[in-house]
């Protein structure tokens, strides 16, 4: 029997993964040793949530097997609600994540066609208990990309959503290798979702793509334009969320944050990150960030410094995802930091 989740808690959808990595350097054809972490972008955003405090269930399908367990235990440590994950025969989804070593970039292999999760029919899963009371549902492009039952999936969630009244949050998370592996229309059908969502994590190029017009260059006018024209098509979305990314070299990013919304508009600085341990994983620690404060009515200004400090975090730390306290957060200042005693 299934039980209430806490009041205004965040429901996060989507497919749990296992990366699995070689040692930086050994490319994958050549390693004999894999190490293991677990991920999917939309799990990785609950286990954050969950560990700043809020209450958190993740709505999802994974393998009845040991792989399916060892998923489960990750979400389970960072105390998420797992009651409406189905358990199922079948097989988890894997990636492969050769890291950035020198002057080589990192790459990632998926082998998750066939997956318990993307081969789900809506009906077996319970959005709409998953979804009762909630405050937030966040879900991810990348559900939609996995094939015609995933754009069901994530039409089946949205839908619920707006049946129940719960806000959606949509992280566009465009990820070309799996829309490029399927007769896929991405433009129509991440429109359809992003109609539904009052918070888009996107930038301008996830903009161009969903508008059909083009906000090429970079700077903070560029992202204004795209969001200002992003708010005009979406009448539901409230605030747009993005990161500016510039890549030094593998192991060196700087870093900043912008949030607009209707009335109001903010762009960090950008924070120079040296030496990165680990990036996978950091656009999810910033949406993270962005709504633990949009949860709390927070300002663009709150919600930018926020997002961005989570990842920033999440950076220094192994793994897809990040389970850090409220007051860590709060009291992370990126510096070149000593030991504390
Ligand atoms: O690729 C996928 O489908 C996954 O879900 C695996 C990863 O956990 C996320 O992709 C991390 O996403 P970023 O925060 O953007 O680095």
């Amino acid at each position: 029997m299934k039980g209430p989740s806490e009041p205004g808690h965040v429901v996060c959808f989507g497919e749990l993964l296992l990366r699995l990595s070689p040692d930086s350097g050994t490319p994958l054809d050549r390693s004999d040793r894999l190490d293991l972490a677990v991920g999917g972008a939309e799990a990785n955003v609950a286990i954050a949530l969950s560990s700043l405090g809020l209450p958190v269930a993740m709505l999802s399908a994974v393998a009845d097997s040991p792989t399916g367990r060892r998923a489960l235990a990750a979400l389970g440590e960072a105390g998420v609600d797992r009651q409406f994950i189905r358990r199922k025969a079948g097989r988890m989804g894997l990636y492969f994540f050769e890291p950035p070593s020198g002057p080589i970039g990192g790459r990632v292999t998926y082998d998750r066609a066939g997956s318990v999760f993307a081969l789900s029919d809506p009906a077996e899963l319970d959005f709409g208990a998953a979804l009762k009371g909630a405050g937030l549902l966040h879900l991810s492009g990348i559900t939609p990309a996995l094939g015609p039952a995933g754009v069901e999936l994530a039409r089946a969630a949205v839908n619920a959503a707006a049946e129940a009244g719960v806000p959606v949050c949509f992280d566009g998370n465009y990820r070309a290798s799996l829309w490029e592996a399927w007769d896929s229309d991405p433009r129509s059908v991440l429109t359809e979702l992003v109609e539904q969502a009052t918070v888009l994590i996107g930038n301008h190029r996830d903009i161009s793509l969903l508008l059909g017009t083009s906000f090429s260059g970079d700077g903070p006018d560029r992202r204004r334009e795209a969001s200002e024209a992003a708010f005009a098509r979406f009448p539901k979305l409230t605030t747009i969320a993005s990161t500016a990314r510039h890549v030094e070299s593998a192991t060196t990013h700087g870093l900043a944050a912008r949030v607009d919304q209707r009335e109001s508009h903010w762009q960090t600085d950008e924070v120079r990150i040296a030496p990165i341990v680990d990036r996978i994983g950091t656009g999810d620690a910033f949406a993270a960030g962005v709504l633990l404060r949009w949860m709390e009515g927070a300002s663009a200004q709150d919600m930018a410094k926020t997002g961005l400090s989570l990842a920033i975090m999440k950076h220094g730390v192994p793994g897809d995802t990040i389970a850090v306290t409220r007051t860590e957060l709060d009291a992370f200042a990126p510096a070149g930091v000593d030991v504390r005693r």
